[in-house]
């Protein structure tokens, strides 16, 4: 894991093979070098060709958890939102690659719950403090195909106007 300064910070996690794809017999053609936060990727039946190295501030393997993953990763930046600073986790991939096992996550076994969950109760139990009032908005889009929609609205299906720029503020000291 890098130094944890910058302000942006990109991960990979490796899923293991579906049912699927050990059916097709698939081989698994990443590894990853977790000390250095290296991934190679090798090219099936290429032998003689060394495999792609790519390098991320955090890697991820199959055996890995979401539990540490909040706890290396989103613990930091949640904790910096219930100090006043903006904070964004935003899961990409292709489908079935795992965001919504990462972000939502499963109740069982409890070091797979996901990010979301994690990150609410982290951010409600910050905000126990006696006489003291929070107001914590919570909002759900889902980006498809360049289409917008709201998630928690009455109609998910209402595409939104896309008609914005995203602006990052930060105090300067
Ligand atoms: N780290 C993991 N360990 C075990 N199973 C995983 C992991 N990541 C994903 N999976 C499994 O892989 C499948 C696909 O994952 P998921 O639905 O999270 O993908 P997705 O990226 O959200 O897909 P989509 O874009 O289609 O919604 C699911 O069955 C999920 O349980």
């Amino acid at each position: 894991m890098s130094s944890g300064k910058q302000s942006v910070k990109v991960v990979v996690r490796c899923r293991p093979l579906n049912d699927r794809e050990k059916a097709l017999g698939s081989k698994m053609v990443l590894s990853m070098d977790l000390r250095r936060c290296q991934c190679f990727i090798e090219k099936p039946g290429a032998v003689d060709e060394p495999p792609k190295q790519f390098t991320f501030d955090g890697n991820y393997f199959i055996d890995q958890t979401t539990e540490q993953m909040y706890n290396e990763i989103a613990y930091a930046l949640v904790e910096g939102v219930t100090e006043g600073y903006n904070g964004t986790i935003f899961a990409y991939g292709q489908t079935g690659s795992g965001k919504s096992f990462t972000m939502q996550g499963v109740s069982e076994p409890a070091a797979q719950r996901g990010v979301i969950p994690r990150a609410f109760e982290h951010i409600f139990e910050s905000i126990q403090v006696e006489n003291t009032k929070f107001l914590v908005r919570a909002s759900y889009l889902e980006i498809y195909n360049e289409e917008i929609r709201d998630l928690l609205g009455t109609d998910t299906k209402q595409r939104l106007e896309v008609n914005f720029l995203l602006l990052s503020l930060h105090p300067v000291c």
